[in-house]
């Protein structure tokens, strides 16, 4: 049966990983041990003599910077890059800014649980005033209102993940591509359960660190033969 292995790759830690702020589409950038982090998976990355002809990221400085730092280890920063917003974190709403823990005094952490971790429950959304609604933000001009998240729950981040990962980078795998994902904790827990085939209520217990390689390798149907950390 012929295997295929993809590469992916959570953000190194990002300044409101730091703070333990609620950071969703909000654009922060990586600290410096975030920056290290990456350094650090590139450097894995090349003893394990990984190779890459395309790669995938988010529309946010910290998966795209994340990706550069690997790639410049690789020696492989020419490589094609599409920018793509469907792989973005998932929009954390009204909660985007506000620190977990002080969050969790407020409300309890049973509820902050329910936010965090639920498969279908969203956090309390934006309107269009917010600093918050990507509407405003001049790099989703080309999202139509409907596509313009305002607060996501794991599900909704899934339902524009996986038909993203059908439509465009399946067919891109097809073609005998090595691709390297560079994105956030939940666009690829997304992205695990699809592929793992995970239940509903078992994703709440997957965590992806910052900044590690997590290598699947892929059945003929693109399903999840197994997956590891570097
Ligand atoms: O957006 C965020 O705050 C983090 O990247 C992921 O947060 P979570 O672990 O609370 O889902």
């Amino acid at each position: 049966m012929k295997t295929t292995r993809i590469v992916l790759i959570r953000h190194g830690q990002s300044q409101w990983n730091k703070e333990n702020r609620f950071t969703g589409w909000a654009n922060v950038p990586l600290t410096e041990q975030g920056k290290s982090e990456a350094q650090s998976a590139g450097q894995k990355l090349k003893e394990n003599n990984f190779k890459f002809d395309f790669c995938y990221t988010s529309m946010l400085n910290r998966a795209i910077n994340t990706l550069s730092i690997v790639l410049e280890e690789l020696d492989l920063l020419w490589l094609p890059v599409d920018h793509c917003w469907q792989l973005n974190e998932r929009h954390y709403g009204n909660l985007q800014g506000l620190n977990k823990a002080e969050t969790a005094e407020k409300f309890g952490d049973e509820q902050v649980f329910i936010w965090r971790r639920s498969y279908d429950t969203p956090p309390p959304t934006v309107d269009k005033t917010s600093p918050y609604y990507p509407g405003n933000d001049p790099r989703y001009a080309d999202l139509t209102v409907d596509e313009l998240p305002v607060g996501e729950s794991l599900k909704d981040t899934y339902e524009r993940v996986i038909p993203f990962w059908n439509d465009v980078i399946v067919p891109k795998i097809n073609s005998g591509t090595d691709i390297l994902i560079a994105a956030h904790g939940n666009s690829l827990r997304a992205l695990m359960k699809h592929l793992s085939d995970i239940a509903d209520d078992e994703i709440t217990q997957i965590e992806i660190p910052t900044g590690v390689p997590l290598v699947y390798e892929l059945d003929s149907n693109m399903k999840a033969i197994k997956y590891y950390y570097l």
